[in-house]
């Protein structure tokens, strides 16, 4: 079966699912979801509308898992989105509910003509280096001076975009998909259907598109990420107040289904029912729920210390997928300042693109203006993250602080108020940023991920092709939440 049917639901159907719900169930089923993440909120938030009875077991002691809005130790109302952070004007599911919930939106500004580049030793602006590239001084070749990091990949990947926009169904996956064993790297290297570039120019895309880290990983996945991180008509949003303001609006709907610190760490499928075993996180106190069917949402980073019983009631390839599929590791580190010394210097949001280890610095596209305010100081993915991973947050910040002063001069450690960093590959409940294909693994493992398992289903941005956003998470809710209800109605 190929993996298209696999997706039975249009984008329509998903938007009028979340408007109007799924089909009525004539017979109520008891339904465990593991996990309160936005593909589980989104799952259950169906299921139970729709008249089943569900229950989310959650380990931590909040909504949202990877939307996580850091609220300590900052002051005054400042945050650090040390997850989730901006939103895609085409993410239309994601958009769909925070219109459901009628959150405020303001823009979140990605890039500006002000935005600092520090490579090279060489420190200047967007603007400076988009009017003369090769101020940068990269080693490239005389076809390739003159164009930048954006314009040499359109450059190698002209032939593919072609083809996306003959493609009679416009279909993405198909097309990159034969693609599949390349890596980003390779696929630059010895392009297979455009032109080559040199090492210089690819360095010189690794770097200012923030793929230095991670360019052995799959061509499919990284183009998608392309297809929205350089494309000029794309706008990003953030939820005014913060993102957890879109997770925390399913509590009134949910609050008395969801069971929260209990870590789940077994399930076991019986000829006709399935029973959840979980642990309380703070009495260590065990908890059995017997239930007709079960989504399970846990990253496969976490999920390869659940035990699944009876053994073959987990096929081989899924377990196959549960063991192989790659996690990125990721790290934020948020400081708050006195001023907005950015702002003095014409960064009203917008980021530092840097070959520091820090890599790149985002700057508040809220509070223009305001006393003081939190900078992402540094946003690391993959390999850019590993190497912050020996520090303590204190000396993580120290060290990022004196990378930022490299960039805005030494004046801002007095404007310097208190940091901290957060390391998805340390935090218990991910083990990992986000699920990102290496060559070949979506052609190899994608068709196992998202596949039933008998009563148990499966959910999560990983069980989407679109790793890494809240819309795949959305996406994958709304998927599983339709399969469950198909079996009952
Ligand atoms: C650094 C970073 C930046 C990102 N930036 C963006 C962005 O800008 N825009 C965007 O749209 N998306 C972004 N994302 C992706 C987005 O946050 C995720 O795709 C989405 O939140 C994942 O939702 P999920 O339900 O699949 O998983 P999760 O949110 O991980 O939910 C899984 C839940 O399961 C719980 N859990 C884990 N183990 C157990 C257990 N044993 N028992 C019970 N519960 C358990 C966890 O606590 C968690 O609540 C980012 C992610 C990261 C990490
Ligand atoms: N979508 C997230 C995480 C991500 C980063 C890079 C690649 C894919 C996903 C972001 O914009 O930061």
């Amino acid at each position: 079966m190929s993996i298209q049917s696999r997706s039975r639901l249009t984008p329509s159907q998903m938007i009028s699912i979340i408007r109007s719900g799924l089909k009525k169930t004539k017979t109520p089923k008891k339904i465990m979801i593991i996990g309160a993440g936005m593909s589980g909120l989104v799952a259950a938030s169906l299921l139970k509308k729709t008249g089943h009875h569900v229950r989310i077991l959650e380990a931590s002691e909040r909504v949202g898992g990877r939307i996580f809005t850091l609220r300590s130790p900052f002051t005054q109302g400042e945050y650090l989105e040390a997850g989730a952070m901006r939103i895609p004007n085409i993410h239309f599911l994601t958009l769909e509910y925070i219109k459901k919930f009628n959150l405020p939106l303001n823009r979140f500004i990605n890039t500006t003509p002000n935005d600092l580049i520090y490579v090279n030793g060489i420190n200047t602006r967007q603007k400076v280096y988009e009017k003369n590239p090769d101020i940068l001084r990269y080693p490239v070749t005389r076809r390739e001076k003159g164009k930048t990091a954006e314009e040499l990949v359109r450059l190698a990947l002209q032939p593919i975009f072609k083809q996306i926009r003959q493609h009679p169904r416009n279909d993405l996956n198909q097309i990159i998909r034969a693609f599949d064993k390349y890596s980003m790297d390779i696929f630059l290297r010895f392009n297979p259907i455009g032109p080559s570039l040199s090492s210089g120019a690819i360095e010189m895309i690794k770097v200012l598109t923030d793929i230095e880290g991670y360019p052995e990983l799959a061509f499919t996945e990284i183009l998608r990420g392309f297809l929205i991180s350089i494309n000029p008509f794309i706008r990003f949003y953030e939820i005014t107040g913060g993102l957890d303001r879109l997770p925390k609006s399913f509590l009134p709907q949910l609050k008395n289904e969801i069971l929260f610190n209990q870590k789940v760490v077994r399930v076991v499928q019986h000829p006709n029912s399935i029973t959840v075993h979980a642990t309380h996180t703070k009495t260590s106190k065990p908890l059995q729920i017997k239930g007709d069917l079960a989504i399970m949402t846990l990253p496969f980073s976490v999920l390869r210390f659940i035990k699944l019983e009876p053994f073959h009631s987990i096929s081989h390839q899924k377990r196959k997928a549960i063991r192989e599929l790659h996690y990125l590791a990721g790290t934020k580190i948020g400081i708050q300042f006195k001023n907005r010394f950015w702002e003095k210097e014409g960064m009203f949001g917008g980021k530092s693109v840097t070959d520091l280890p820090m890599r790149f610095a985002y700057y508040p596209s809220h509070g223009f203006g305001k006393a003081n305010g939190v900078v992402l100081g540094s946003y690391t993915l993959e390999d850019d993250a590993l190497i912050w991973e020996r520090f303590s947050k204190k000396e993580a910040v120290l060290k990022n602080l004196a990378q930022l002063a490299k960039i805005h001069g030494k004046q801002i450690f007095k404007e310097f108020v208190t940091g901290t960093m957060h390391s998805w590959l340390k935090y218990p409940y991910t083990a990992g940023a986000i699920a990102m294909f290496k060559p070949t693994q979506e052609t190899v493992l994608y068709p196992h991920i998202l596949k039933p398992e008998g009563r148990l289903h499966f959910a999560g941005e990983h069980t989407s092709l679109t790793h890494g956003w809240i819309q795949g998470a959305i996406e994958s809710g709304i998927r599983a939440a339709y399969e469950i209800n198909q079996r009952t109605i």
